[in-house]
């Protein structure tokens, strides 16, 4: 290898894994989390787009594969792309979209999913829990359902 390859290679960026993110609540506000097989962190159903895909036929398929379950036509709202450390990927970020969604049908642990919790997103306790939906969906619950109950 030449010199300017070994510099390449250390100095080479490592881009964002994009991912898209489904927020799931309940009647009671709790919000929908999964835990992958063999990782400890409980996170947002979603996952990779994939080529030629856009964020909702991403998103409905992803939640299909992990729980089973359907997307309500026209029920996404955006929140915005957000960043945090990556999961299960050391030293890298996962740059997320994220959905409110809501979801038909039986929600249930599919092939890759080890584990599904409904979390109080104002009482995590001691849930273990990915960078994405500890800094930054549960902020963004708690600040909705406050100003939601400050009208
Ligand atoms: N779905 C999802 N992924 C997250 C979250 N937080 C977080 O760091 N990640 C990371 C973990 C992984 O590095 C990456 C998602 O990759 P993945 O492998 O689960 O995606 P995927 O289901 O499309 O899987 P694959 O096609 O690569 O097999 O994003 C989150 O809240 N939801």
């Amino acid at each position: 290898m030449r010199a300017s390859d070994a510099s390449a290679a250390v100095e080479a960026p490592r881009l964002p894994i994009e991912v898209v993110a489904a927020l799931i609540r309940n009647v009671q506000g709790q919000i929908l989390l999964v835990r992958k097989r063999g990782t400890t962190a409980f996170m947002q159903p979603g996952g990779k787009r994939e080529p030629g895909e856009d964020d909702l036929g991403a998103l409905a398929r992803e939640l299909h594969e992990e729980i089973g379950c359907r997307m309500v036509p026209g029920s996404a709202v955006a929140h915005g792309i957000f960043d945090a450390p990556a999961a299960h990927e050391p030293g890298r970020t996962v740059r997320a979209a994220i959905y409110s969604i809501h979801v038909t049908g039986d929600i249930a642990c599919q092939a890759e999913i080890a584990e599904l919790i409904w979390l109080d997103p104002a009482a995590p306790g001691d849930t273990p829990l990915a960078a994405l939906t500890r800094d930054v969906v549960l902020p963004l619950v708690v600040e909705a359902t406050g100003n939601a109950q400050a009208r």
